[in-house]
């Protein structure tokens, strides 16, 4: 499965946005979606997180959850997507992704605000932050620091999406309030020391 997710790593597509940021795009990238949507809504121990993070006072209604260094995941298909991601992004990211940050969006009135994840090393050097998506589709925004455009990636069951370059500093991302959604759960997998 690990060499699998490999090859479907050299087809993921990459959209250059400004500043030497740029995100790498995935569908229908991990195996076993649904138990691995199952797994992490039972057996997460999910908190609630209403306060401030990274670089401003944010409102964040959401459940969350992080694994830290050497901690198992709960679902071999986690463990697997790490791996694969390591390996295809070791020569330009040249770390491994360590920590697994889960967030569980129980229906369209979760979200998180505008942030970049500038906690750590993000705040000054170019890092990656690779997201995969399990149970309802949600939106993730992107938009240049400081005013531009925003560009939606439509995050699906089982989809990848992969920050990188500068992206964290130069760009910020939300997932934003919805009328009507059931429950999305998202894992970020990322470097040491990069929150
Ligand atoms: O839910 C997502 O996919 C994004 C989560 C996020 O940006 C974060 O927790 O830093
Ligand atoms: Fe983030």
């Amino acid at each position: 499965m690990a060499q699998s997710l490999a090859r479907s790593l050299a087809d993921a597509q990459r959209t250059p946005l400004s500043h030497g940021a740029w995100v790498d795009l995935a569908h229908s990238w991990l195996p076993e979606p649904d138990t691995v949507f199952e797994t992490l809504a039972r057996e997460v121990p999910w908190r609630a997180e209403r306060r401030q993070m990274y670089d401003r006072l944010v409102d964040v209604p959401r459940l969350v959850h992080t694994y830290m260094i050497g901690e198992e995941l709960p679902h071999p298909s986690l463990g697997e997507a790490r791996e694969a991601l390591s390996a295809h992004y070791q020569s330009e990211l040249g770390e491994p992704f360590r920590t697994a940050g889960c967030c569980y969006y129980r229906d369209g009135r979760d979200s998180v605000a505008w942030h970049g994840d500038t906690i750590g090393r993000g705040s000054t050097h170019d890092t990656m932050v690779a997201i995969v998506s399990v149970g309802d589709p949600r939106r993730l925004l992107l938009r240049p620091r400081g005013g531009g455009d925003s560009v939606a990636v439509e995050m699906g069951h089982g989809d990848l999406l992969v920050m990188g370059g500068s992206c964290q500093r130069t760009w910020e991302h939300a997932v934003p309030k919805v009328a009507h959604s059931g429950p999305r759960i998202s894992v970020q997998f990322r470097p040491f020391n990069v929150f």
